[in-house]
C-alpha cells in the first residue's frame, strides 16, 4: 500500500496573518440584521422581532475562527427621525459606521429597493474609508430571477452613488444558505490583529442589558402597532438569593417595564395581570438559558411620561 502523505501543505491557511476587527450590519428596519448576526454567531445574542426598530443597543456577537475574530456590532435601523429618540439612534448608527472596519449593508431580497434603502445608501456613500459589503438577505423568499434582478439593482445603486461594493453577497439566515460565506467575505476586510476577545466570548454586552432586551422582546410580542416604541425595560438589580443550597442557586432579577402613558398600562398588564405574567414566564425562560441559572423575575410596569421625547428620561433609560 502506498503510504499517504501526512505533511500539511504550505497553503495560505498556514501563512495567512490573523485578522480581527469590527463589522456592523446596517439596513432599514426589518432587513434581517439581527437574524444574520445570530446565525453567524450561532447563539441568540441580538434581539429579533417582526416589528421594526427593535434593536436599540449595540450588541456585539463574536465569530471565532482559528485565523480570525469577527466582532459584529448590531446597530438600530437608520430611519427618518421623528422624535429625539430617533435622532439619538441615528447618531449612534453614524458613529458606529465611522468606527468599524467593514459595513455590511443588508437589503432584503423580497423587497424592491426603495426610498428607505436609498436614504441609507446616500449616508453610506459619505463614509468613504470603511469598506462596504452589500448583503442581500432573506433569499429563501424569492426565486432566482428576482434575486438576480436585486443583485443588478444593488450594483447600479452603488454606481449611481459612488459606492464601490467590496462584495455583493446573497444570504438566507433562516434557510441557512451562505451564512458562513458572509463571514468568509468580511474577514479579509479586517485588519491584521491578534484576537481582541478571549476565545469563547460571544458578546460583551453587559448581562443586565441583554436581560432587559429579552424582557422587552417578550413584552413586544403580540401588542398593537403603536406600542412597541413606547416600551423600554431597565433591569434595576440582579442578585443571587441568599441562603440557598449551593446546588440550587436562584438569581433574583428586578426589572421595570416603562411605558409612556397610563392608558398603555392595561395593554401591557392584561386582564387580571395575565399578559404581564406571560411576559414574565416567557422572558424568564430565555434569561435562564442565557445565564445558565434559575431565575426569579420580578417585573413592574411604570409610566415614564413621554420618555421618547425627554432627554432626562432617555439618559435614565440608557440612551
Ligand atoms: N424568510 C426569512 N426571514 C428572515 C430572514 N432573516 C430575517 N428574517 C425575518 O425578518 C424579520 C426581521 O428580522 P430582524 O433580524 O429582526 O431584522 P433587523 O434588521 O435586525 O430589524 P431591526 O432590529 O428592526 O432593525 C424577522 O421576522 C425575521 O424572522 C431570512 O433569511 N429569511
Amino acid at each position: 500500500m502506498t503510504p499517504m502523505s501526512v505533511r500539511t501543505p504550505d497553503t495560505d491557511e498556514n501563512t495567512a496573518p490573523h485578522r480581527a476587527g469590527f463589522a456592523c450590519f446596517v439596513g432599514r428596519p426589518n432587513a434581517g440584521k439581527s437574524t444574520l448576526t445570530n446565525a453567524l454567531v450561532g447563539q441568540k445574542v441580538a434581539i429579533t422581532s417582526n416589528r421594526p426598530q427593535t434593536t436599540r443597543h449595540t450588541v456585539r456577537g463574536i465569530v471565532h475562527r482559528p485565523d480570525a475574530q469577527l466582532i459584529l456590532v448590531d446597530t438600530p435601523g437608520l430611519h427618518k427621525p421623528r422624535t429625539l429618540l430617533g435622532e439619538r439612534l441615528n447618531d449612534i448608527v453614524r458613529t458606529t459606521w465611522a468606527e468599524v472596519d467593514v459595513i455590511g449593508f443588508c437589503l432584503p431580497a423580497d423587497q424592491k429597493l426603495g426610498p428607505g434603502d436609498r436614504f441609507i445608501a446616500k449616508e453610506l456613500a459619505e463614509i468613504r474609508k470603511t469598506p462596504k459589503v452589500a448583503i442581500v438577505t432573506k433569499t429563501d423568499l424569492v426565486d432566482s430571477k428576482t434575486l438576480a434582478e436585486q443583485l443588478i439593482a444593488i450594483d447600479q445603486l452603488g454606481r449611481e452613488l459612488g459606492i464601490e461594493w467590496a462584495e455583493i453577497v446573497p444570504v438566507s439566515a433562516v434557510g441557512d444558505k451562505q451564512v458562513q460565506l458572509v463571514a468568509d467575505l468580511l474577514i479579509p476586510l479586517l485588519p491584521e490583529s491578534p484576537p481582541l476577545y478571549p476565545e469563547g466570548d460571544l458578546t460583551d454586552e453587559p448581562e443586565m442589558v441583554m436581560v432587559a432586551e429579552l424582557i422587552r422582546e417578550a413584552a413586544l410580542e403580540g401588542v398593537r402597532d403603536e406600542l412597541p416604541h413606547s416600551i423600554a425595560v431597565v433591569v434595576e438589580e440582579m442578585l443571587p438569593r441568599e441562603n440557598r443550597p449551593a446546588d440550587r442557586p436562584l438569581l433574583d432579577i428586578h426589572a421595570n417595564v416603562y411605558i409612556e402613558r397610563p392608558s398603555q398600562k392595561g395593554i401591557i398588564i392584561g386582564p387580571k395581570g395575565s399578559r404581564l405574567k406571560e411576559v414574565g414566564m416567557k422572558s424568564r425562560k430565555h434569561i435562564e438559558a442565557l445565564l445558565g441559572t434559575p431565575v426569579f423575575l420580578d417585573l413592574h410596569v411604570k409610566v415614564a411620561k413621554d420618555w421618547q421625547r425627554d432627554p432626562k428620561q432617555l439618559r435614565k433609560l440608557g440612551f
